[in-house]
C-alpha cells in the first residue's frame, strides 16, 4: 500500500472561454497520505469548490493529473469514475443531503442499495451505534436536529467504508458544540486508520482538528501548516489578504 492515497499533479480548472475565461485553479499539486486529515481554506473564489470536486472525481481538470492510489484517473471513463466515487469515496455536505421521506437507516445505507450492494446488518448497525443514532434508527430527517442530521449524513458517508471522505463546510451549519462532536467522529474515522478525510471550511476550528491546512489563494497553493492551533489558522487568515466575508 502506497502511503499517499491521493495526488493532484499540476490540476488547473478553467471554466468558460475567451473574454468570460476565469481560470479557478492555477496549477494545484498536493498530495494526501493515508489516514491524514486536511483542511483546505481559502477566500471566497479562491478555487476551494471547485478544487473540491476534481479531487473527488466530481469533476474533470481542464489539464494536469488525479491519482487515487497510484491510478491516473484523468483520461477515465465516466462509468469508471461513477464505480470508483461509490466504492471509495464519502461525502459530507453542509446541507446533510439526507432524503426526507427515508428513515433513518434507509438513508444511511442508501449508498449501498445504489452500488447494487446488499446492507451488512453488523457493519450498519456498527455505523449507527458509532455516530450515536442507535435510538432513532426509525426516525426521518425532519424529526432530528441538525447535529443528528449531520451524523446521518456521516453514518451514510461512512458506510461504504470509503479510503476518502470529502467534506464541503461540514460543520457549516451547526452551533460550536454540535460541531466539535462531529469534528470528533470526523478525526475518529481517521484516526481509526481506515478513512483519509479533505475538508473544506472558512472555520479555524475545524482546521484545528486537522494534521495540515492547506490555504488557498486565487487558485494557487498559497500556504501550508502542519497540526496548527486554532489561532495560528486564524493568525494565517487574517494575513492572506482579502479574507471578503469572514472579515465582515
Ligand atoms: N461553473 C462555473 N462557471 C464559471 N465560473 C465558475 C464556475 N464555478 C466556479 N467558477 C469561478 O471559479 C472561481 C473559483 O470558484 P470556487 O467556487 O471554486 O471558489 P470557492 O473558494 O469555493 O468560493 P466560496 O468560498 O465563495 O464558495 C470563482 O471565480 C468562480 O466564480
Amino acid at each position: 500500500m502506497s502511503e499517499e492515497l491521493l495526488r493532484l499533479e499540476d490540476v488547473r480548472k478553467v471554466y468558460g472561454r475567451g473574454r468570460g475565461e476565469v481560470t479557478a485553479l492555477a496549477g494545484v499539486s498536493l498530495g494526501f497520505r493515508r489516514g491524514s486529515f486536511t483542511a483546505v481554506m481559502g477566500p471566497s473564489g479562491s478555487g476551494k469548490s471547485t478544487f473540491l470536486h476534481c479531487a473527488a472525481l466530481l469533476d474533470r481538470p481542464t489539464s494536469g493529473r488525479v491519482l487515487l492510489e497510484g491510478r491516473d484517473l484523468t483520461a477515465a471513463s465516466e462509468r469508471a469514475l461513477t464505480r470508483m466515487r461509490r466504492q471509495r469515496i464519502g461525502f459530507v455536505f453542509q446541507s446533510f443531503n439526507l432524503l426526507p421521506a427515508l428513515t433513518v437507516v434507509d438513508n444511511v445505507t442508501l449508498p449501498l442499495r445504489l452500488a447494487g450492494r446488499r446492507p451488512d446488518r453488523r457493519l450498519v448497525d456498527d455505523v449507527i451505534e458509532r455516530t450515536g443514532l442507535a435510538s432513532r434508527r426509525r426516525h426521518r430527517p425532519g424529526e432530528l436536529s441538525g447535529g443528528q442530521q449531520q451524523r446521518v449524513a456521516i453514518a451514510r458517508a461512512l458506510v461504504t467504508r470509503p479510503v476518502l471522505l470529502f467534506g464541503d463546510e461540514p460543520t457549516g451549519a451547526l452551533d460550536t458544540r454540535t460541531a466539535l462532536e462531529i469534528l470528533g467522529l470526523l478525526r475518529e474515522a481517521v484516526d481509526t486508520g481506515e478513512q483519509t478525510a479533505v475538508v473544506v471550511t472558512h472555520d479555524p476550528v475545524v482546521a484545528g482538528h486537522a494534521d495540515r491546512v492547506v490555504f488557498l489563494v486565487d487558485g494557487r497553493v498559497s500556504a501550508e501548516l502542519t497540526r496548527p492551533t486554532v489561532e495560528e489558522v486564524a493568525g494565517r487568515m487574517t494575513r492572506l489578504g482579502a479574507w471578503g466575508e469572514l472579515a465582515g
